[in-house]
């Protein structure tokens, strides 16, 4: 593997590289070696007022006809822009990504072709938005006209996770700049590179300063100051619950909107009547993929008690077979989770599942060829109960639990037996079944005859504590947009309620 330099950048406020105000730095760690590989600048409240005041002038400079209220058409030439810089620069993002979260590198690869193919998509929507301009209302009077006009919420803050460093970063910023809002990145600490490089390429194709802002920094000390700033007009946030309830409680005191996909335990439903080879390969993928760390992971396998056993059986078998390496290896397909402090997350969910009584079928301990690095073989845990906390509580890490199921409505019982709503699947050849299931399952992304597979085009959120509102597809850019009426009365008779004074 060729050496990777990572580049040293610092935040990027009003289309300029800032240095910190109090100039702090974090380490950028290779989490399949555990070595430090760089620095990122970490930004506090000082930076976040630099850059809230540079995206709300970004907003209104030229009275707004530079960006907000230019044609979507314009905004969508720097969406098309940025999608080639991305495609351009592929290879070089998706091996900074890999080195900073450990995913493998094909994964990588083709995240960074749903970023450009993101940008595209939102490129599309921004030009369409123009036609959608001033749809008629059908009133009930025919005094009255009324028209609907689309605008953009303003200034927004986007704080994003570390499992899709540049991916959920994108989810956001393609559609807010689509929708003409001015936006706030804030990055994971733990994977912001991919994230700094975006800015370049925004730097690199001319976006108007202050349209979009990277700050890369801690949580509590720029996530924080963002989310409860008053000139920012919604925060939309991906990651854990617990961060998203936080978040919401700051913006709530300023009634700031707030769009929130948090965790997920999700599950997956495997009928009887399945080809096993097929549906261990999909449950594998459902909860293995990224290093088993998705907030849509389907992680509570519900197999049906008739094939249990030899499909537990092939599942292990295939489930030890699986390559982990370093991300960078040929062929990998599980990496090292993102860092210590995960890895050791991870590893106590495994102990306190032992302690519980549950069985680990195989993996949940380090692969004995890696010495270093956060690697975790992936587990498979059985005789679980439901009130365990490996069935209630999300792992973020290549851990699966299984219960066995006799009936469908046992099924969609203990699917439905969760905090959280995010995702499920169901897998079975029976389709009238599948439809049944996808209707009583309680949750915002349903799978069948597969897990995980995500596409631009369609919805993706929650419900229950999975959060609420929808990135991607149309509803991705609705979550932008404000929605004006604008209703005109157009009789040539006066209103007529009050009497007019008499005439003296
Ligand atoms: N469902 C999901 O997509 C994700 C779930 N998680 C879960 O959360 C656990 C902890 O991981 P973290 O990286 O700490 O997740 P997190 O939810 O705390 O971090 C996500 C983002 O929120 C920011 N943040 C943290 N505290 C904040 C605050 N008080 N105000 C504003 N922004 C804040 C972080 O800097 C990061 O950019 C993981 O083990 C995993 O279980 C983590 C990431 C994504
Ligand atoms: N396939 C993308 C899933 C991203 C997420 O964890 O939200
Ligand atoms: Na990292």
């Amino acid at each position: 593997m060729a050496a990777i330099t990572v580049p040293r950048r610092q935040l990027f406020i009003g289309g300029q590289w800032t240095e910190p105000v109090r100039r702090k730095t974090l380490p950028i760690v290779n989490p399949a070696t555990e070595d430090i590989i760089g620095y990122i600048p970490a930004a506090t409240s000082e930076d976040v007022e630099l850059a809230v005041e540079a995206a709300r002038k970004a907003l209104t400079r030229n009275k707004g006809k530079d960006w907000a209220k230019a044609s979507g058409a314009v905004r969508a030439r720097y969406l098309r822009a940025i999608a080639a810089k991305v495609t351009e620069r592929k290879s070089e993002l998706a091996n900074l990504e890999a080195i900073d979260c450990g995913k493998p590198l094909d994964e990588a690869a083709w995240d960074m072709d749903d970023v450009a193919g993101c940008f595209e998509y939102y490129a599309d929507l921004a030009e369409g938005l123009d036609a959608k301009q001033k749809a008629p209302l059908s009133l009930p009077l025919d005094t009255f006209k009324g028209y609907v006009l689309k605008e953009p919420i303003g200034v927004v803050g986007l704080i994003t996770p570390w499992n899709y460093p540049l991916l959920m970063a994108v989810w956001k910023v393609a559609p807010s700049l689509a929708a003409g809002c001015t936006a706030i990145l804030k990055p994971s600490e733990l994977a912001s590179v991919t994230c700094l490089e975006l800015a370049d390429i925004c730097r690199e194709v001319g976006l108007p300063p202050g349209v979009l802002n990277v700050l890369t920094g801690l949580g509590t000390e720029a996530g924080a100051p963002l989310a409860s700033h008053p000139n920012v007009d919604k925060i939309v946030f991906t990651g854990s619950t617990a961060t998203g309830s936080s978040i919401m409680t700051s913006a709530a005191r300023l009634v700031k909107p707030v769009s929130l996909e948090l965790g997920g335990k999700s599950p997956i439903i495997v009928f009887d009547d399945v080809e096993i080879d097929k549906a261990v390969e999909w449950t594998m993928f459902g909860c293995f993929w990224t290093n088993g760390q998705i907030c849509s992971a389907t992680s509570r396998l519900l197999v049906h008690e008739r094939i249990a056993d030899e499909f537990l059986d092939k599942l292990v078998k295939w489930t030890k077979n699986i390559k982990i390496s370093d991300p960078f290896e040929e062929g990998c397909r599980l990496g090292p989770v993102v860092s210590k402090g995960q890895y050791e997350r991870v590893l106590k969910f495994i102990s306190n599942a032992r302690n519980e009584g549950a069985t680990v079928l195989c993996g949940g301990t380090r692969p004995e060829h890696l010495k270093k690095g956060y690697y975790v073989e992936p587990g498979i845990i059985s005789n679980v109960t439901t009130s365990m906390e490996i069935w209630r509580e999300e792992v973020f890490g290549p851990l699966l639990c299984v219960k066995t199921f006799s009936t469908e409505d046992e099924a969609i019982h203990l699917a439905n037996d969760s905090q959280y709503g995010l995702a499920g699947a169901v897998l079975s050849n029976d389709l009238e079944k599948c439809d049944r299931v996808s209707k009583a399952l309680e949750a915002g992304i349903v799978w069948v005859n597969c897990s995980q597979p995500c596409f631009t085009q369609a919805p993706w959120g929650g419900t229950k504590r999975s959060g609420f509102g929808r990135e991607l597809g149309e509803w991705g850019l609705e979550n932008y947009l404000s929605v004006k009426q604008v209703t005109q009365y157009i009789s040539d008779e006066p209103w007529g309620w009050y009497k007019p004074p008499s005439k003296l």
